[in-house]
């Protein structure tokens, strides 16, 4: 063989010949002692391929057991016969690339070694004829030798004794560590090197003192056939094949050759190769399912490509036709049936040489580059081992910034829920405020029931909650809540619960039933928007015509705090309209109209049909609340004053005419406006009795006023410190005047004299009293941005009358409160010196719009409604209520929200208890049961217009 083509690889034909196993039966003649011991045969070999026993016993004779095989040998049969037919087509495969095995199987001295032998020679001649005959291929044969003994393996061809490892090849399969391989020369001398290894077997053998074979011996040829090659550059394939002639010790069982000691442990291990070459048999005979235990034994181990595997097998089973060796010669058929089923799938097996090899392979490297450039290339394990850091860092990350969220969720929530929480309390006082300055418009109609306690009542309600509210009020909520009302002139944003889907339809209906009721009202309205500036120019000291000073300028300075300097009251001109006089009528007109159409509303035996009855009522009646805020309601309809006004051209008999009048003649006198100088304006008719009241007190005196004195409307809402004396000392000639009225004629003149003049000091206190409450909360309407319309409103009310003062407490208290959660509010955000009020309340206005629309959100429609059915308000009275609450905002725009002014009169008015409304209803925190009944007693005897 040449070196320049090494067997580089084998590559094995796909269509491999599957056949089964080639199984031959040869019956070896009686040796001489079987013949002496009258050992007779009961085996026949009826044909070629069947085998019969005949037992000799007369009652078994009856009962032949035939046994049939590929090729059934008797013992006339020649080794040579048995060759041919039986081996020689499989051991010839070799030459062809096909692996090949001979087996010989059978009992001790059944003629294995005797017939391998022989099929070993025959072979070896056949293959070297066949090379002879085919000279234009080259072979190479190598032949080694082994023997297993003990399950050790021996090589025959090697002087040592030394047992040899088993090694796995992936390609070859089992080979023999350092096994000796030679090469043969040529026949001889192959057949020198079989002379050598029997005699190396039988000198193991020997060694036992044995004359059978105790061991197994494979002996094995290789031959590796290739096409002669004529050429260098040519090159060729090779086929590479083995054929194996395997020789294997005595089947018998250990218990059947009577040994012991060496024998015993010898025939365990002859027993463990036989034993699992006929498991293996056995399996593959069923077939090549589940697992076939080659490794179990040397023997299978290194014949385990003959046994169904890659090759062509052939077993001849050697037996003894001696009765004797009966049960040995069944043992050796069954085994041989087994045989007989396994198939084998035999392959070529092609040696590819190098440049075919180097050729072959450079065309698979080119598909598979081809199939690696359509994959996609695979991260490397750097880069995932990044990107997955990267992607716990992001999930770390994640789940940070989810436990930030969370934490500033329920902050948000808790923030919340105290929201809701200051907001009720502040609802609650909001609701109260406007209690006082709206509902009084309604509570003031009901002037037989008023009385002092119950407006005490009232005050001391609204005290004790403030005070003894169990709920600590954040300074800077309780702020923005009372700025929701006191900040915020313009229409309030109906936030919260709003029940009234229908609102506009009813709203509707409302406007034209009381557009009947203020056709009158409204038409004079229409007038007076355009008298009312004629007139004010031309008299200039009504109570809403006192809009420009002397030089008919406007005065401009509302809710700033430039109102607090005099000297600049006539020089600036606020553009905005809701500062300026401009911006102030409208409102101011929309008050009035609400109040005339609540006072129209109200049935003619209410004695509130006309303003002409309730006012002489007013005049017989004893005013034991607000005077002012009644005298009020009874004279803003300024069309009404407007006519009275111009009715009265003549002198008026009271100071207030002298000085009004007097006005218009140029002087630059004016009057502090006061309730009983309005009323006593208004009423032309009554004029003389009213303004006896005031004459009783010196009224002529103390009205006439400085011209710097200005105590307008304007003034006293923009904040200005006008000088109250002289309108306060007015107004104690009114409650003079009244007390007057009301009294008793005295049985003397001095014990009538003596309690004049306690009662006049008693006024002259709460004079000088009102006087420095009204120039504190001036003074903290603009620290606390009061707007003008509340300003107005509350100028409006309240004008000295004794029974202002718990109105006048209760301003005082909530302006204290406003100016010290504002300074909390900048104190606490620790730049005070960098934030300013304004912005401050800008961010406060933010949170109250935010709570607005979070109460907005609060409930459904059908929420809504089934809080009104759960709480007995039927469609009527809600429809009611929406009716009255409707027509106060739209007149007022001073509801701050719609529907809790609806449902709050709903209540108030009777028809629910006011302990039924909940927190629900209003979105408060707690209920309305401070707001107790009693503080309303107006509400038992208040009847409403439906
Ligand atoms: N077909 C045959 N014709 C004539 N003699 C035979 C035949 N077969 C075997 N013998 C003889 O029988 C004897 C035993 O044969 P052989 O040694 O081959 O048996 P064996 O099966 O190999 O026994 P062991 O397993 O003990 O080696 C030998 O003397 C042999 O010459």
């Amino acid at each position: 063989m040449g070196g320049e083509e090494l067997i580089q690889g084998v590559i094995q034909d796909s269509n491999g010949l599957e056949e089964t196993i080639r199984v031959s039966i040869r019956l070896r003649p009686l040796n001489d002692k079987e013949l002496a011991k009258n050992d007779s045969s009961d085996w026949e070999c009826i044909n070629n391929n069947s085998v019969v026993f005949r037992s000799t016993l007369p009652e078994r004779s009856m009962f032949p057991q035939s046994y049939t095989f590929d090729r059934v040998f008797g013992v006339d049969s020649t080794t040579k016969q048995v060759y041919e037919e039986g081996a020689k087509e499989v051991v010839l495969s070799v030459v062809n690339g096909i692996n090949s095995t001979i087996f010989a199987y059978g009992q001790t001295s059944s003629g294995k070694t005797f017939t391998m032998n022989g099929v070993t020679q025959y072979s070896v001649a056949d293959i070297y004829n066949y090379m002879e005959s085919h000279r234009d291929r080259e072979f190479v044969l190598k032949f080694s030798a082994i023997e297993i003994y003990n399950e050790a393996v021996r090589d025959l061809l090697s002087l040592e004794n030394i047992p040899l490892r088993l090694l796995d090849d992936p390609e070859k399969g089992t080979v023999v560590e350092k096994l000796t391989e030679e090469t043969l020369k040529d026949r001889n001398h192959l057949q020198e090197l079989l002379s050598f290894c029997e005699v190396q077997r039988k000198i193991g053998e020997t060694s036992l003192n044995e004359t059978s074979s105790r061991s197994h011996q494979i002996l094995r040829l290789t031959i590796e056939s290739s096409a002669r090659k004529y050429k260098k550059s040519e090159s060729s394939s090779t086929l590479t094949a083995t054929v194996n002639f395997v020789d294997l010790a005595g089947s018998e069982r250990a218990s059947q050759t009577n040994s012991a000691g060496t024998r015993l442990k010898e025939g365990c291990h002859i027993n463990r190769s036989l034993l699992t070459l006929g498991t293996v048999i056995r399996k593959l005979s069923k077939g090549r399912n589940g697992h076939i235990p080659y490794r179990d034994s040397k023997l299978t181990r290194i014949l385990q490509n003959s046994l169904g595997g890659n090759g062509r097998t052939a077993i001849i089973c050697t037996m003894s036709p001696a009765r004797s060796h009966v049960e040995q010669s069944r043992n050796t058929l069954l085994f041989a049936t087994c045989a007989k089923e396994v198939s084998t799938n035999a392959q070529v097996n092609v040696v590819v040489s190098d440049k075919a090899l180097v050729k072959q392979l450079q065309k698979e490297l080119a598909r598979l580059e081809s199939e690696m450039k359509s994959l996609k290339p695979l991260p490397v394990k750097g880069d995932s081992t990044s990107l997955l850091k990267e992607k716990e860092l992001l999930i770390e990350q994640m789940d940070k910034e989810i436990k930030e969220l969370t934490r500033q969720r329920d902050l948000a929530q808790y923030r919340i829920e105290n929201l809701l929480h200051s907001v009720g309390e502040d609802r609650i006082f909001k609701l109260s405020e406007n209690t006082v300055q709206t509902i009084p418009d309604l509570v003031d109609l009901d002037l037989d029931l008023r009385s002092d306690d119950s407006s005490l009542k009232t005050f001391d309600t609204f005290t004790a909650h403030e005070e003894n509210s169990p709920h600590k009020i954040d300074p800077l909520f309780t702020m923005s809540h009372e700025d929701n009302f006191l900040l915020d002139s313009s229409t309030p944003e109906l936030a919260g619960p709003d029940p009234y889907q229908d609102w506009e339809e009813i709203a509707q209906r409302v406007h034209a039933n009381s557009e009947d009721g203020c056709k009158d009202v409204q038409c004079i309205e229409l007038e007076e928007s355009k008298e009312s500036k004629e007139s004010l120019n031309e008299n200039g000291d009504l109570t809403l015509a006192r809009l420009e000073d002397n030089e008919g300028q406007m005065i401009s300075s509302f809710g700033t705090n430039q109102a607090t300097s005099p000297q600049r009251k006539n020089k600036e001109i606020i553009t905005n309209k809701d500062y300026t006089c401009d911006g102030f009528m409208p409102k101011t007109a929309e008050m009035q109209k609400t109040l005339n159409c609540i006072l129209n509303l109200y049935p003619s035996e209410q004695s509130f049909s006309s303003i002409e009855a309730a006012k002489s009522r007013f005049q017989n009646l004893k005013l034991a609340r607000s005077k002012s805020c009644l005298t009020v309601l009874m004279t803003i309809p300024p069309s009404t004053l407007i006519e009275k006004a111009e009715e009265d051209k003549k002198p008026r008999i009271v100071g207030s005419e002298v000085n009004f009048s007097g006005q218009a003649e140029g002087s630059r006198r004016k009057r502090g406006l006061s309730c009983g100088n309005l009323e006593e304006n208004l009423d032309t008719k009554d004029s003389h009795s009213v303004c006896s009241h005031c004459s009783e007190a010196k009224p002529l005196q103390i009205i006439d006023e400085d011209d710097d004195d200005n105590t307008s409307v304007l003034n006293f809402s923009t904040g200005k410190k006008g000088k109250g004396k002289n309108r306060i000392k007015k107004r104690s000639g009114s409650r003079l005047g009244r007390v007057s009225k009301k009294e008793e004629p005295k049985e003397t003149t001095q014990e009538v004299n003596m309690e004049e003049a306690q009662e006049l000091q008693a006024h002259s206190e709460w004079v000088l009293e009102f006087q420095g409450q009204q120039r504190d909360i001036i003074e903290l309407w603009d620290a606390c941005n009061v707007p003008l319309v509340h300003r107005s409103y509350f100028f409006i009310l309240f004008k000295g009358d004794p029974s202002d003062a718990v109105y006048m407490e209760v301003e005082l208290r909530r302006l204290f409160f406003i100016r010290e959660a504002i300074s909390r509010s900048i104190n606490a955000s620790g730049r005070s010196d960098t934030i300013t009020q304004a912005s401050s309340l800008k961010a406060l206005n933010r949170e109250r719009e935010m709570l607005a629309r979070r109460m907005k959100k609060k409930f459904s429609v059908k929420e809504r409604d089934a809080l009104y059915q759960k709480w007995g308000i039927d469609l009527k009275t809600k429809q009611r209520s929406i009716q009255l609450a409707r027509m106060l905002w739209s007149r007022t725009k001073d509801f701050d929200h719609i529907h809790e002014s609806a449902a709050l009169v709903a209540k108030l008015i009777g028809f629910v208890e006011p302990s039924q409304v909940s927190r629900e209803m209003f979105g408060l925190s707690f209920s309305l049961q401070s707001l107790d009944h009693r503080s309303f007693p107006w509400k038992r005897n208040m009847s409403l217009p439906f």
